[in-house]
């Protein structure tokens, strides 16, 4: 007979290919703390989800989006993308398991001096091998046309040739989602997308992940502090508090009291 451990663990093992990402018993600790940021936390998201990560400042959101990709590493615990896991996954078997991830952060990370363009044709890096191909102006006919389009799709082909330190913030991060958009990602993580912008264009930005989401069919996984947003732009609002994965929720079944309730 089995332990309850053993079951889990083939469950897990068992991993449904169909599901964006799975989480187990994620636990990080920086070197310069005594107590962990997170510890044991557990999740699982299904496909086309819509799903906010909320929480007090300091609480750990970021941590654990970077951790879920292992942008920063774990001290302990088990993570499948799309089907695979990248546990003892390094260099270019990580990146391959990444390929299909996108990454949007609230400093969007743009190269200031190049066009719009080139910077969302640095999203096809992941597809063709790393930077030598960008250094060797190596991008194809084909790439070009793909980026114009991830332009096109955020409402911004009009200004792809213009330098990315003349664009609005707004403007900004819209080819920081259009780059996110060239690695075709299942799932696409957003770090506080709109921490940056004023109150109409962060509604915007949100609207466009709506629209990208139903268009595409992707997963997104956001962190936000705007409790709003997390009611009207996801399906389900997990929370962080106290180290753990206080809530889990439909976000049909939480009200701006409930989630305030949550930064008290
Ligand atoms: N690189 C790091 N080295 C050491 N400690 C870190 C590092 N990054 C984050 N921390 C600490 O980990 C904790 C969680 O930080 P994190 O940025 O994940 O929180 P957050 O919930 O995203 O916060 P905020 O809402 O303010 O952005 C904080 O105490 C922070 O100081």
């Amino acid at each position: 007979m089995p332990s309850l451990a053993q079951a889990l663990r083939s469950t897990f093992a068992a991993a449904d290919t169909a599901c964006p990402l799975q989480v187990e018993g994620l636990t990080k600790r920086f070197a310069n703390s005594d107590t962990p940021v997170f510890a044991d936390i557990s999740f699982r998201l299904n496909p086309g989800q819509s799903v906010a990560l909320i929480g007090a400042n300091g609480a750990g959101k970021s941590t654990l989006l970077r951790c879920c990709v292992r942008l920063i590493e774990p001290d302990a615990g088990r993570i499948v993308l799309d089907g695979v896991s990248l546990c003892g996954k390094s260099g270019r078997g990580l990146r391959q398991a990444r390929n299909r991830v996108g990454f949007v952060f609230q400093k969007h990370c743009l190269v200031p001096r190049l066009s719009a363009l080139s910077n969302v044709l640095h999203g096809s890096l992941a597809h063709h091998g790393g930077p030598r191909h960008w250094l060797q102006g190596l991008a194809t006919q084909a790439d070009r046309e793909k980026a114009l389009h991830c332009l096109e799709q955020v409402g911004l082909a009009p200004l792809a040739h213009k330098r990315c330190d003349e664009l609005s913030g707004g403007q900004s991060q819209r080819v920081a989602i259009a780059r996110a958009l060239m690695q075709d990602p299942s799932i696409l993580f957003a770090d506080e997308p709109t921490a940056s912008l004023d109150p109409q264009s962060g509604e915007e930005i949100m609207e466009l992940f709506a629209a990208l989401g139903r268009a595409r069919g992707l997963t997104l996984f956001f962190v936000s502090h705007h409790i709003e947003h997390a009611l009207h732009y996801a399906d389900r609002i997990l929370g962080v508090r106290d180290r753990q994965l206080m809530l889990d929720s439909a976000s049909g079944a939480e009200t701006l009291t409930s989630l305030r309730g949550f930064y008290a």
